[in-house]
């Protein structure tokens, strides 16, 4: 329902009602109380009518009353039928004969004619009272209407008045507010009345203006979120950090609506002296908050004295700083802007991260003064302002720390290759495209196993599960293992081998750090080599040293040790017998006179193996004692046993037949041997037994030689040994 309908509806409805009113009740209850009004008087004129009859009918003069009531029903035309009745109500006057329209409608009035409690008469009257009262019916309908017109004019009047002084200046407002719903600012209501209607434009005005400003405040919002947003995407993309700086004072000055704008970075120098380092520009300018500010660019140098301009102020002190003017002269501001006007307004800003100074935002303006509103403005701004500042550092850092590193793996020895889970190569260093003949290119994204020869494959493949199954999550080095590499060229290569784990962000990542040691192996076997000759030297010089030179028997040095390992063995074990044999050749100093000392050496060779040929146990030592004389040292061996070994021993040298002209004994080469056994160490020395086999070999000697003769036998005075028959 529009608001013209809302403002006519309820005249419209207050006319209906007195319409209704006035047709529905006032008018009939009028014409009822009209009605009423007129039977009374119709009844009152009754009254005397019948009060006139009276005379006429008590002398019974009917024509009187005749002539009566036809006087007054000529004179009364409304009246219809006026009857007399008698006591027997039989109607003695009838007057019904007159016409009666059919429109009438008819009343009735009766009256008893009385006199003296008497009753002569009734009276009984029908009339149209209505066509009595009509004139009047007629002229209220006529006020009713003359109201009706009045009223409708009145409502007429009400609803131009209405429409123009409320209706037309609210639709006005209504498409003013439309207006600034859809952020049309700039419209403004005409309306100038002091009414309502008035005051409701100018809240309409305050409400357009205050919602304009809120909308700009929103915007400048947005605006500084979507720079925020816009910066923080842009230096996570970007890697020139200068592009993402300069971007974003470009968009700092359209925001603020400045002229020229400068970012820059707090730094120390060497000496501790913080200078400014721009980042939102691409020339080489160095701001510095001491006495000095020099400009470098295109190798012009210029130079200010700058012991108190507004940068040194702002990066001294750490606090905003708004200069508006009027006009500021270049060595005042501390810095050069690139402008043909002089600078006007100077606004600085500290970029701080908690406490930390880290930088300023400087910004120039030579139409709007600054004032400190902007401070709250850019808040969030300069917080972002100042984190990037610090992610820029730390980028800084972690770029140079990265290729420190880079360096640091491509010039190492060692080939250094990283894979990730998969074994795709990731990283592969100059050593190791030394060490395995391919080149980086070749090998980033290929599989580490096309580095690996098919026989380590499958430890490979388990070495690399066994880490990934260890669940640890920090750098595991495993011990340094050699395996081989497999070359370009298909050659195996010698390799020293260390792998880590390390689980970074992009999932884990193994390096392996190998070393080439082919030239190493070949030291090392030059060196096996080498050792294993001089090993064998050693042995053989050893061996040397054990043994006789002529006979090649043990000689006497191996001989003493030995004798001192059996003598310690016997010592230990008291029922393990020890027997030594001591023998010589029969008359040797003649055989050289006769055959000369070459042939004796011969002689001695030739006699030396056959003696060691007579034992065959290898326990058992054959040694030269000295000159022509043998020692045998029999472990573990009883009396009995080792004197028959000895005398087979002596049959085996006579057996060789060498010839001995010169030999008291027979014409051939004979040997003498005394042999003692230990049974118990107790109460005796080594050199007493050697002493003893001595004995009994000095008492072979004696009893003819070319015999053999045990020391107990001697001492039991037992038989002497059997005699060869030549
Ligand atoms: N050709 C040679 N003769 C040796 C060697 N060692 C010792 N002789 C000689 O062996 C001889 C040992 O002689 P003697 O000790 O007198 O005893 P023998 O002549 O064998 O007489 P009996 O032992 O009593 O039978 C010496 O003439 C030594 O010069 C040697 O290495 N070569």
């Amino acid at each position: 329902m529009n608001l013209r309908l809302k403002l006519i509806l309820p005249f419209a409805l207050l006319l209906a009602a007195v319409y209704a009113y006035s047709s529905l009740y006032m008018i009939p209850s009028y014409i009822d109380l009209a009605k009423s009004k007129q039977l009374e008087q119709e009844s009152t004129y009754v009254d005397l009518l019948s009060t006139a009859l009276l005379p006429d009918l008590l002398e019974s003069d009917l024509a009187n009353v005749y002539s009566t009531l036809d006087t007054v029903l000529s004179e009364r035309k409304h009246w219809y039928s006026l009857s007399l009745f008698n006591v027997d109500k039989v109607r003695i006057y009838p007057l019904s004969d007159r016409y009666i329209p059919k429109d009438a409608v008819l009343e009735s009035l009766d009256r008893d004619v009385i006199f003296n409690g008497k009753f002569y008469t009734s009276i009984k009257l029908q009339l149209d009272i209505n066509h009595q009262i009509q004139e009047e019916v007629a002229y209220i309908a006529k006020i009713q209407n003359s109201v009706m017109i009045v009223l409708f004019l009145t409502f007429l009047a009400m609803s131009v008045f209405l429409d123009i002084l409320i209706r037309k200046p609210m639709v006005k407002l209504a498409k003013l507010a439309d207006r600034i719903a859809r952020g049309d600012y700039q419209s403004k209501p005409v309306i100038h009345t002091k009414d309502e209607v008035g005051k409701l434009g100018q809240s309409l005005e305050a409400m357009q203006l205050k919602i304009h400003e809120r909308d700009q405040e929103m915007n400048h919002y947005s605006n500084i979120q979507d720079t925020i947003r816009f910066i923080q995407s842009k230096f996570i993309s970007e890697q020139e950090a200068t592009h993402v700086f300069l971007e974003l004072q470009r968009k700092i000055l359209k925001l603020t609506h400045c002229t020229a704008g400068l970012i820059g970075e707090l730094i120390l120098d060497d000496k501790q002296q913080p200078y400014l380092s721009p980042l939102s520009t691409d020339n080489k300018l160095h701001l510095y908050s001491g006495s000095t500010v020099i400009k470098i660019a295109d190798d012009n140098y210029e130079q200010y004295n700058q012991a108190d301009t507004l940068m040194s102020k702002l990066m001294s002190t750490g606090k905003p700083l708004i200069d508006n003017g009027p006009d500021i002269q270049m060595e005042r501001l501390g810095f050069p802007v690139e402008s043909d006007e002089a600078v006007k307004n100077f606004l600085g800003l500290p970029l701080y991260t908690g406490y930390q100074f880290v930088g300023v935002l400087c910004l120039i303006n030579n139409k709007t003064s600054f004032d400190r509103s902007i401070f709250n403005d850019l808040d969030v701004l300069l917080q972002t302002l100042a984190q990037l500042i610090v992610a820029y550092r730390e980028r800084k850092t972690l770029i140079d720390n990265e290729a420190r590193l880079r360096m640091v793996v491509d010039n190492a020895v060692e080939g250094i290759i990283s894979t990730d889970e998969k074994g795709t190569i990731t990283s592969f260093n100059s050593a190791a495209e030394r060490i395995f003949g391919y080149s980086q290119n070749q090998m980033i994204g290929a599989n580490v196993i096309s580095l690996i020869p098919e026989h380590n494959h499958t430890g490979h493949i388990e070495a690399v599960k066994f880490l990934l199954d260890s669940n640890l999550n920090i750098r595991q080095v495993n011990n340094e293992l050699e395996t081989d590499g497999l070359h370009r060229n298909g050659k195996l290569i010698p390799l020293e081998l260390s792998i880590s784990k390390v689980v970074t962000q992009q999932g884990m990542q193994y390096t392996g750090i190998v070393r080439d040691i082919t030239e190493r192996k070949q030291h090392e076997e030059e060196l096996s080599r080498a050792y294993s000759e001089l090993q064998l030297a050693h042995e053989q010089l050893e061996e040397q040293n054990r043994r006789d030179a002529l006979t090649g028997l043990a000689n006497r040095r191996h001989l003493d040790e030995a004798l001192q390992l059996e003598w310690k063995r016997a010592e230990r074990q008291a029922d393990s017998p020890l027997s030594i044999i001591l023998c010589d050749i029969d008359y040797f100093k003649p055989y050289n006179d006769t055959y000369g000392h070459l042939e004796g050496d011969e002689c001695l060779r030739q006699v030396a193996l056959a003696i060691k040929n007579s034992f065959t146990c290898e326990v058992d030592l054959v040694a030269r004692y000295g000159g022509e004389e043998f020692m045998v040292v029999l472990p573990n061996t009883p009396g009995d046993s080792a004197t028959r070994q000895a005398e087979k021993m002596r049959k085996n040298i006579w057996a060789l037949a060498l010839e001995h002209k010169s030999s008291k004994v027979a014409a051939r080469v004979s040997i003498s041997a005394g042999v003692y056994t230990v049974t118990t160490t107790k109460h005796l020395s080594l050199n007493q037994c050697i002493n003893f086999a001595d004995e009994s070999l000095y008492q072979a000697k004696a009893a003819g030689r070319n015999q053999v003769m045990h020391y107990d036998a001697i001492n039991a005075e037992m038989s002497a040994p059997e005699q060869d028959i030549i």
